[in-house]
């Protein structure tokens, strides 16, 4: 799944998808299927016991199937939403408490805790009012169900007393037609735990192939060439609210590219497309004259890489933090990874990762980029979390992993740009000036005054 829909559908959500909804399919495959079939065969031999005796009392006890239909399709039309809205809850409760929690320490740090914990009651109020909604729902067809089985009772005994008393049915006739009524309590109320279930579990699977549907189409179509190609791209992150307007970019193989502008401005949300995370809502971002979004992942990540100031260190060992970029990978290869970026002491192989520090972390970010080999390298904010010793240290690697790439730097510090071939200045949504160091500041324009004040 691309990471942007990762990130937008949040962690909280993305667990009770896996675990709370695909929990309830499970649960209604195992136990529904069964229910049902020992529900049908009770009802038929039921009907059909009071057919025997007397087919006015089988009719008469048949009557009450209509009401039953007519609550169940009653039931039917709302429970859907009702569950689905149910699940959205419960995710958000999800989702807010995991926030809450990865951001214990800004939490701490600004008082947040009595809004937090009033955004968490307001969660929980909602699921609160979705479960009261399903529990109304189920509550009315199971009253439903209740009034047609007492309803075939009554009607049977009485019927069936009018009957004996004009001759037509002896009294154990009677009685046992009575016994056969009540007992279809039993398979409709099952029915009725039935409906529940495989409607809970239908919204619960429409939600666990939510996330099976969440990758886009993959084409199968392989880029041409290196040649990166933005056309017309407008981007929102919330529908209607474009944060970028209409960016045309091209991006010559080889070539180094620093991205300036003031914050807010965009360069991100470019990186982002570029690298294929989100796609944009109209225009192209086309990678050898393919859409980047489109290509299968994984082959996209051997041919662009953001690089971004987030590098994660998964539990296990170095080898393993490694083989994420190249499964295939022998010990000479992620040794001679290692060398490459200037990782003079790293630890063994196969010894596990405990608490690397940041700037060792981003040395295995940067192994990872030279182990993957893309023919592309998005910096984002690569260097800005380490202090300046660090970051020396890391932006001689960083040359090293970049060399003979196509790099897209965001420039965070005027003298990656100065040190770029081309600088794209971004303002608001648009690219508005493009060109080398040289001639953006002869041009004498934004990039040209933010350079001027730079060096004061
Ligand atoms: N996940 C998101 N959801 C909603 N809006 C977002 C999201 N990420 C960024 N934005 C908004 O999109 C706009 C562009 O953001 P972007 O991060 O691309 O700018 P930037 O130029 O890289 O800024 P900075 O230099 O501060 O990183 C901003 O208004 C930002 O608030």
């Amino acid at each position: 799944m691309p990471s942007g829909v990762v990130e937008r559908a949040g962690t909280g959500d993305l667990v009770t998808r896996s675990t709370v909804d695909v929990g309830a399919v499970g649960t209604a495959l195992r136990d529904a299927a069964p229910d049902l079939v020992v529900g049908v065969v009770e009802t038929v031999l039921v009907f059909g016991a009071l057919f025997l005796i007397d087919p006015l009392l089988g009719s008469v006890a048949v009557a009450c199937l209509p009401v039953v239909a007519l609550g169940v399709r009653w039931y039917r039309k709302r429970a859907r939403t009702a569950y689905l809205a149910q699940g959205e809850a419960t995710s958000a409760v999800a989702e807010g408490m995991s926030a809450t929690a990865e951001g214990a320490r800004t939490v701490e740090a600004y008082g947040l805790a009595r809004a937090r914990t009033a955004a968490t009651d307001h969660d929980v109020d909602v699921v609160y009012r979705a479960r009261y909604r399903t529990l109304a729902l189920r509550l009315r067809v199971y009253l439903c169900i209740d009034v047609a089985h007492r309803g075939a009772h009554v009607l049977v005994v009485v019927v069936g007393g009018l009957m004996a008393f004009q001759g037509a049915l002896t009294v154990g006739e009677v009685a046992a037609a009575s016994l056969y009524a009540w007992q279809l309590a039993d398979p409709l109320s099952r029915l009725a735990q039935w409906l529940e279930l495989v409607e809970g579990s239908v919204a619960s699977l429409a939600r666990v192939a939510g996330v099976e549907a969440a990758p886009p189409p993959v084409t199968a179509a392989e880029p041409a060439d290196d040649r990166i190609r933005l056309a017309g791209v407008r981007f929102a992150y919330v529908p209607g609210r474009d944060v970028l307007h209409g960016i045309d970019l091209d991006v010559r193989p080889g070539e180094h590219l620093a991205l300036v502008g003031p914050s807010g401005a965009g360069k991100s949300t470019v990186g982002r497309l570029i690298a294929g995370i989100e796609r944009p809502g109209a225009g192209e971002v086309l990678l050898g004259g393919v859409p980047v979004a489109d290509l299968d992942p994984v082959a996209r990540g051997g041919l662009v890489v953001l690089v971004t100031q987030e590098h994660h260190v998964f539990r296990g060992t170095l080898r393993d933090n490694l083989a994420i970029a190249a499964p295939d990978a022998d010990d000479a290869a992620l040794r001679s990874a290692l060398s490459a970026i200037g990782w003079t002491d790293p630890p063994d192989l196969d010894a596990p990762l405990d608490d690397l520090p940041p700037d060792r972390a981003q040395l295995l970010a940067m192994a990872r980029v030279v182990l993957r080999d893309p023919h592309t390298v998005i910096l984002d904010e690569a260097t800005s979390v380490l202090d300046p010793r660090t970051a020396r240290a890391a932006e001689q690697a960083l040359a090293a992993v970049l060399k003979g790439r196509t790099v897209i730097a965001i420039a965070h510090r005027l003298h990656t740009a100065h040190d770029a071939d081309r600088v794209a200045v971004v303002e608001h949504g648009r690219i508005t000036e493009l060109g080398s160091h040289t001639e953006l500041l002869a041009a004498g324009g934004l990039y040209a005054r933010l350079w001027r004040s730079w060096h004061g």
